[in-house]
């Protein structure tokens, strides 16, 4: 194997690990992306989801006007210099007084750069539950919930983040994953894009063959996975690979679906250059033509991207392993109004 072909065996490992790589190219920008800005052109929201020993929840109460007294999960906005998880740790310490680890990320919740919410799974690790005595700006107070006494919310949009938690506790059906530090000036996705085929060939054990997209005009012509840019407040994640695909697969009976996040890259240290985000998303494109006896590769449009089949055994089952585990969302595209 060519040492490029191995340079691009041990990046996509590295991707389906959740581990990052530097983002040097954009493919398929439609105009000149300026770099993002916490607080003016994104908004990142960090929420703990915590249990006791006893599977209750971690609650705080609001101190808001706009929610007095309701209560939520530990969350709240992402200041300028913070990492995710320093933030996620600075939220659950101002609103509950307990110190946490990060157990994994739970979900991505988004409506495109200008609202997305981190949900991490996380475990207490010392402090003392803010009492009423203690109460601030911050929260009034903080308490452990069974989830099934009446408690006033603030949005009933925390209860599936909640089962999620449950649900991952019991059955972990993804392999823990944390944000890596890795400086990004925009949102924008590295698409490992999936197309399986069959090759008609079914006297054979392997009747189907494995394909991923690269970008092939990347400036150090090393092929690499491809990236799409969010290029608006409202360019969502799965949105963005919609796109790019539209542009190198002209057929139009291809479905794009976004399984899964393999991995976020996110740095913050420098406000207005580094408060971008690359998240590493697995997609799969199937032919949605019904009765396709052989989903044939779909044909590639001009020569910014080539198909490159996997023939590595391990690295095709790593991939189908995880197509299998996207059956449970880790992303949802959070679509519907804020919670009140
Ligand atoms: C995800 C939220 O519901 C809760 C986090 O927002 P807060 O209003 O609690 O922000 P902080 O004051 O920084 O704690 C907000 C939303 O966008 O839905
Ligand atoms: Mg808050």
């Amino acid at each position: 194997m060519d040492s490029m072909a191995e340079v691009l065996e041990e990046n996509l490992e590295k991707v389906l690990k959740g581990e990052g790589l530097e983002v040097r190219e954009f493919d398929s920008v439609p105009e000149q992306v300026k770099p993002v800005t916490l607080r003016k052109s994104v908004c990142y929201i960090v929420g703990a989801v915590i249990f006791n020993s006893k599977d209750e929840v971690l609650m705080v109460q609001e101190a808001k006007r706009e929610c007095y007294g309701r209560w939520y999960l530990p969350a709240g906005r992402m200041e300028e210099r913070e990492s995710i998880l320093e933030a996620l740790q600075r939220e659950v310490k101002e609103e509950a007084g307990i110190d946490c680890q990060p157990i994994t990320l739970l979900m991505v919740q988004e409506q495109g750069p200008k609202w997305v919410r981190f949900i991490f799974l996380a475990e207490e690790t010392g402090g003392s539950l803010k009492t009423t005595a203690e109460a601030d700006s911050e929260s009034l107070q903080a308490q452990w919930w069974d989830r099934e006494s009446p408690l006033p919310l603030r949005g009933r949009d925390i209860l599936p983040l909640i089962d999620a938690g449950i649900k991952y506790r019991r059955n972990p059906w993804f392999p823990m994953l944390q944000p890596v530090d890795f400086p990004c000036q925009v949102i924008c996705q590295r698409l490992f894009l999936t197309f399986i085929s069959s090759n008609g060939n079914t006297d054979t054990n392997d009747e189907h063959r494995m394909w991923l997209l690269l970008s092939s005009n990347d400036a150090t012509s090393q092929p690499s996975l491809p990236i799409a840019v969010s290029v608006n407040a409202f360019d969502t994640i799965p949105r963005a690979a919609h796109r790019l695909v539209k542009e190198c697969v002209p057929s139009s009976s291809m479905q794009v679906h976004t399984c899964g996040i393999l991995g976020v890259q996110h740095n913050g240290r420098i406000p207005g250059k580094t408060d971008g985000i690359c998240f590493n998303t697995l997609v799969l494109l199937e032919n949605s033509e019904d009765g396709a006896e052989n989903s044939s590769l779909p044909p590639l449009e001009g020569d910014a991207y080539k198909w490159h089949e996997v023939t590595n055994q391990s690295l095709r089952a790593k991939i189908i392993q995880r197509i299998k585990e996207s059956l449970f969302c880790l992303f949802i595209v959070y679509t519907e109004a804020l919670p009140p």
